[in-house]
C-alpha cells in the first residue's frame, strides 16, 4: 500500500468508528423523546397531548448553533438536528402538516424546513383551506404564506385570520432563489421555451433578457407545473425554486438567477395552541381601530410607551362595516411578560377589538 493509501484506510477506520458511536447517541436520543412521550401522556392521561413543542425545538437549535466549534457552519448543523428532532418527534407521533400547495412550492420548502423530513406534509390549494385542515384536526399544523418577495404581504393570509380561532405557534424564512432547470436530456443549446410562474418570470427578467434573448417564456399556475410541462417536451426549461429542482430530480443549468438575490419570503405555522416563550419570540397581535385621526397614532404610541419593538405593520379594511381597519402588528417579545401584557391592556382601552394571535420563537433557521 502506498502511504496515501495507509492514511486513506486509518481515517476511514476512524469515521467508521464515529459513525458507530453517532448511531448510538442518535438511537439514545430516540428512546429519551420516546420516554419524553410518555411522561407527557402520563400527565395528560392520553388525553390532547401536544407532543410538538415550538420553544424547546428553537430552544434546542439555538444551543446548537451557539456551541457549534465549526468546521460546519451553523445553519449546517442545525439543519442536521432539525432531522434528527423531526425524526425524534416522529416516534412520539407523526406530525401532519397543511401547506400551501403544490409540492415543490416555496411553502412546502417552508414547512420541510421548520418540521424536517419525517413529518407528513400535504399540499392544499387554498389559505383557507389549509386553515379549515388544522381547525378541522385533520392536520396539526399548517404553514401559510405572509409576505414573500413577489408579491409582498399576502393580505389573504390576514384576512383569514379574522375569523379563524387559530394561533401562529412559528415563522419560518426560506431564502427564494430559482433555478433555471431542465430535463437530463435536454441540450441547453436547444432550448426555445422556458416556463415558470409569472412573478418568477418578472424576479428574474434581468438575467433572462440577457442571457436568454430569443425563448419564449410560457406563464403557468406553478412551478410543479413548469416542470411537468418542461418534461414533455426536448427543447423546454422550467425556472423553479430551488427546492422544486430538487424535487423533481431536474438538471441545474443556472443557480440563483433572480435579479435581487437574496430575497426572502416569511411564513407562519399556524395551529390551535400558541408557544409558551422560549427565550427570544414574536408576538402578533390584531388590533381593530375606527377610521379616524390620530387613531393609528395613538395605537404607536402604546408601543413606544412600553418600549416594544415592532417587526411589521399592515393594515386591511375590516369587511363587516365600514370605517374600520384591521392592524395587524408584530413586535418582539412574548405575550407572558409585563410589558406586552400591559401593552394589550393599554391598547384595549382606545381600540374596538384586541386579538393576540400567537407569540412564537423567532425563526431560528
Ligand atoms: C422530546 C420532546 O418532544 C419533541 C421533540 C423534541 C426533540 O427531539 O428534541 C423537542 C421538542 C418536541 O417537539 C420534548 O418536549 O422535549
Amino acid at each position: 500500500m502506498t502511504t496515501e493509501q495507509t492514511e486513506l484506510a486509518r481515517l476511514r477506520e476512524r469515521i467508521d468508528q464515529i459513525d458507530r458511536q453517532l448511531l448510538a447517541l442518535i438511537c439514545e436520543r430516540a428512546k429519551c423523546a420516546q420516554s419524553v412521550a410518555e411522561v407527557k401522556m402520563r400527565g395528560n392521561s392520553g388525553q390532547d397531548v401536544v407532543f410538538y413543542r415550538p420553544e424547546r425545538e428553537a430552544q434546542v437549535l439555538r444551543k446548537i448553533m451557539h456551541e457549534n466549534p465549526g468546521p460546519l457552519s451553523d445553519e449546517e448543523v442545525a439543519r442536521l438536528f432539525r432531522e434528527v428532532m423531526s425524526a425524534c418527534l416522529a416516534l412520539e407521533a407523526p406530525l401532519h402538516i397543511a401547506f400551501l400547495g403544490p409540492e415543490g412550492a416555496f411553502t412546502h420548502a417552508a414547512a420541510l424546513k421548520h418540521f424536517g423530513h419525517s413529518g407528513v406534509c400535504l399540499p392544499h390549494y387554498a389559505i383557507d383551506e389549509v386553515f379549515r385542515e388544522v381547525e378541522a384536526g385533520s392536520a396539526h399544523y399548517g404553514v401559510v404564506p405572509v409576505e414573500t418577495s413577489n408579491e409582498g404581504v399576502i393580505s389573504h393570509t390576514l384576512d383569514v385570520f379574522v375569523n379563524s380561532p387559530l394561533l401562529i405557534c412559528g415563522e419560518v424564512e426560506v431564502r427564494t432563489h430559482h433555478f433555471l432547470i431542465a430535463p437530463e436530456q435536454v441540450d441547453a443549446a436547444d432550448i426555445k421555451v422556458v416556463y415558470s410562474l409569472a412573478q418568477s418570470f418578472s424576479l428574474c427578467r434581468q438575467w433572462l433578457d440577457e442571457r436568454w434573448p430569443g425563448v419564449e417564456r410560457i406563464a403557468v399556475p406553478s412551478h410543479a407545473d413548469a416542470v411537468k410541462r418542461a418534461s414533455e417536451r426536448q427543447d423546454a426549461a422550467a425556472v423553479a425554486g430551488e427546492h422544486c429542482a430538487r424535487l423533481y430530480g431536474m438538471k441545474v443549468l443556472a443557480k440563483n438567477i433572480e435579479d435581487h438575490p437574496d430575497q426572502i419570503a416569511r411564513y407562519l405555522i399556524i395551529g390551535k395552541n400558541s408557544a409558551p416563550p422560549s427565550g427570544d419570540d414574536k408576538t402578533s397581535l390584531m388590533v381593530t381601530i375606527r377610521d379616524e385621526p390620530g387613531a393609528l397614532y395613538k395605537m404607536l404610541g402604546v408601543f413606544h410607551r412600553q418600549n416594544l419593538s415592532l417587526t411589521r405593520i399592515d393594515s386591511r379594511p375590516a369587511l363587516s362595516g365600514a370605517r374600520r381597519y384591521h392592524f395587524f402588528v408584530d413586535f418582539i417579545g412574548h405575550k407572558d411578560l409585563p410589558e406586552v401584557g400591559a401593552a394589550i391592556q393599554e391598547l384595549s382601552r382606545d381600540a374596538l377589538d384586541v386579538r393576540c394571535l400567537g407569540s412564537y420563537p423567532k425563526g431560528v433557521l
